[in-house]
């Protein structure tokens, strides 16, 4: 039975309240240069907090990217912990950019790791893989249930590579990702105002299937978007019922109007992520904050809010 202390629910109550935007606290290389800083954890260190400070007060999500963590090895790790730590404290949902993926005993393992409360690296939200079957995924699913945690699981995402695979059709005619879609989206049931476990779309993707595309496959085929869509070149979210993340915003080419082209009416679910243009303005702290209040309200506006 879901609550007000789900996930889905926070999200919601907390994007009316402060944006739907998420900002991705990636410390890049190029960037860390940028703001004339080393590659390196002190680097690292001056760029991450300086951000979180930025933003973390001010957006209702907040991405860390974990590889731009994890290649600097334990002191990495610890960093990362602070951020999540520091994130948390000022009222952000913490979504964790890890694209985990494993056998369902191994899932167990991250998902203790990252949706177990009593856990160091313990989050609002991670993202995952389905690529060894939507199903391997159940014990994330689980774990976030009992603990008002999210899942972000991987449909289309916004590298040109991805679409072979993801578009690919499966023998009743979805496509892989559509096909994730639906599946994720029964983990939502008819959670109101919507479940705790969302998708990944690329904000850099083809365009959604239209309404009178959906109702022309029910009508002409007899079908619904639960057993088959008959379009390859569209996804259908009319049912989809949870958060979906939008990376692939400013850096990648993805603009606020691409969110009603990619995810129709469904955009009023979106969560547009932006990792590499909301350091840009900085190192200094009202420059980024400025910045990003003008893509919030330009994301609100592409969303109908
Ligand atoms: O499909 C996907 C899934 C995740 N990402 C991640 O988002 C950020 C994007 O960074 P930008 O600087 O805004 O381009 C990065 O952490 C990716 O790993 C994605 O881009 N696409």
């Amino acid at each position: 039975m879901p609550t007000t202390k789900d996930f889905g629910a926070r999200a919601h109550r907390l994007a009316r309240e402060r944006g739907p935007l998420c900002a991705g606290i990636d410390p890049h290389g190029s960037q860390l240069l940028n703001w004339g800083l080393d590659d390196d954890l002190e680097g690292a260190e001056r760029f991450v907090l300086t951000l979180t400070e930025a933003v973390a007060d001010q957006c209702a999500f907040v991405k860390p990217q974990s590889a731009f963590f994890e290649r600097f090895g334990s002191g990495g790790v610890a960093l990362l912990e602070r951020v999540i730590a520091e994130c948390r404290k000022a009222g952000a949902l913490v979504i964790l950019d890890v694209k985990r993926g494993d056998i369902g005993s191994t899932m167990a393992a991250y998902a203790q790791a990252y949706l177990d409360p009593a856990s160091p690296l313990a989050v609002d939200a991670i993202t995952v893989s389905p690529y060894l079957g939507t199903g391997s995924l159940q014990p994330a699913f689980d774990l976030a249930s009992a603990h008002g945690k999210g899942v972000f699981v991987l449909a289309r995402t916004s590298n040109p590579e991805g679409k072979q695979i993801q578009m690919a059709k499966r023998r009743d005619g979805r496509s892989v990702a559509q096909g994730v879609i639906d599946e994720v989206n029964l983990q939502n049931g008819d959670a109101e105002p919507m479940g705790s476990f969302g998708i990944v779309m690329g904000a850099t993707i083809g365009a959604c299937a239209a309404e009178g595309d959906a109702r022309l496959r029910e009508s002409t085929y007899g079908i619904t978007h639960t057993t088959v869509s008959q379009r390859d070149s569209a996804h259908d979210l009319s049912q989809f019922n949870g958060p979906i993340l939008v990376p692939g915003m400013g850096a990648q080419g993805g603009r606020p109007s691409d969110l009603p082209r990619v995810l129709g009416a469904a955009a009023n679910f979106a969560i547009p992520s932006y990792s590499r243009q909301i350091a840009q303005p900085g190192p200094a702290t009202a420059s980024i904050r400025t910045a990003v209040e003008g893509l919030q309200e330009e994301c609100r506006a592409a969303m109908g809010e």
